[in-house]
C-alpha cells in the first residue's frame, strides 16, 4: 500500500468554548477520490479549512508527506503541492478566462512582481493554457469570465488551483448551484483529473458522491462517525440513522 499523502492525528478545533471537530484521526493516500459528508454545521468545512491550512488546529497534526505543516503559511500550502477551489465564486469576472488562471501563474511565482513586463513570463501563458486545457475551457480562453456559464465558472476555478500542479486538490462544493446537465460535466471533469492527482471534496450531492468516490468519510458533531467505500457507507446504520428525516437523495 502507498505511503500516505496526508496523515491526520487527533485534530480539533475549538471556536471560543464551541468544540467544531473533535478527535479527527484519519489518512489519504494519492491517487483516490475522496469526499467528506456529513449534516450542516458537522463540520465539514472547518476540516477542510485545517486541511488547506486556513485554519490552525486547536489540537492534534496535520502532515504532508510526511512533514507537519504546524506552522506552514497558508500560500505555502501551494509551494508543497496542497491547492483548494473555494464554495463561494472567486474569479476575477471582468478579465478573460485566459487572465485569470495567468494572474493565478504570476502569483504564484516568486521572482515576479508587478513592475516586471508580463512578456517577459512566456511560459506563464503555456501554463495558463494547460490548465484551461485540462478543464476543457482552452475554446474559451478570450472570453470575459462573467460571461461564461455557472459550471464553466466553477471549472475555471479549478483550472486557477491547478495552476501550481498539485499533489492534492482539495475542492469545496464543486457542483453547488448547478443543474443535473452541469453536474454530470463536473463528475467527467473531477473523473479525468483523478488519474493524475489526488483530489478531496465536501459535497451535498449524494448520488453524485456514491458514483464518484473511491472512499467517503462522514463527520457529525465533529467528529468522524464512519469511513468506507460508498457501499460500506451506505448501508452504515449510523449514517443512515444521522441522515434519517434529511433531504438527500441519500436512501
Ligand atoms: N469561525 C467560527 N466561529 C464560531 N463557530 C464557527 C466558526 N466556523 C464554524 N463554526 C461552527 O462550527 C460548526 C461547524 O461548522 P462548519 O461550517 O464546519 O460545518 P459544515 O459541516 O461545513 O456545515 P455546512 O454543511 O452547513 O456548510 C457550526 O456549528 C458552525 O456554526
Amino acid at each position: 500500500m502507498s505511503a500516505p499523502l496526508l496523515a491526520v492525528e487527533n485534530v480539533g478545533m475549538k471556536f471560543g468554548g464551541f468544540i467544531a471537530l473533535q478527535g479527527v484521526t484519519t489518512e489519504f493516500r494519492p491517487g483516490r477520490v475522496t469526499s467528506i459528508i456529513g449534516p450542516n454545521g458537522a463540520g465539514k468545512s472547518t476540516f477542510f479549512n485545517v486541511l488547506s491550512g486556513v485554519l490552525t488546529p486547536s489540537t492534534g497534526s496535520v502532515r504532508f508527506k510526511g512533514d507537519d505543516l504546524k506552522g506552514t503559511r497558508q500560500h505555502e500550502f501551494v509551494h508543497r503541492g496542497i491547492a483548494r477551489s473555494y464554495q463561494i465564486t472567486n474569479i476575477f469576472p471582468d478579465l478573460s478566462v485566459h487572465e485569470n488562471v495567468r494572474v493565478a501563474a504570476q502569483a504564484g511565482r516568486a521572482r515576479y512582481n508587478i513592475w516586471t513586463n508580463r512578456n517577459r513570463f512566456p511560459e506563464l501563458d503555456a501554463r495558463a493554457d494547460k490548465a484551461l486545457e485540462s478543464v476543457g475551457l482552452i475554446a474559451k480562453r478570450n472570453e470575459t469570465a462573467k460571461f461564461l456559464a455557472h459550471g464553466q465558472q466553477r471549472a475555471l476555478e479549478i483550472a486557477i488551483a491547478l495552476i501550481s500542479d498539485p499533489e492534492l486538490l482539495l475542492l469545496d462544493e464543486p457542483t453547488a448551484g448547478m443543474g443535473p446537465e452541469e453536474t454530470k460535466e463536473m463528475v467527467a471533469l473531477l473523473e479525468k483529473l483523478a488519474a493524475e492527482r489526488t483530489i478531496l471534496l465536501v459535497e451535498h450531492k449524494m448520488k453524485m458522491i456514491l458514483g464518484l468516490s473511491d472512499r467517503i468519510l462522514v463527520l457529525h458533531h465533529g467528529q468522524l462517525i464512519a469511513d468506507g467505500t460508498p457501499h460500506e457507507i451506505q448501508t452504515d446504520p449510523e449514517v443512515r440513522r444521522v441522515y434519517l428525516g434529511q433531504n438527500h437523495g441519500y436512501a
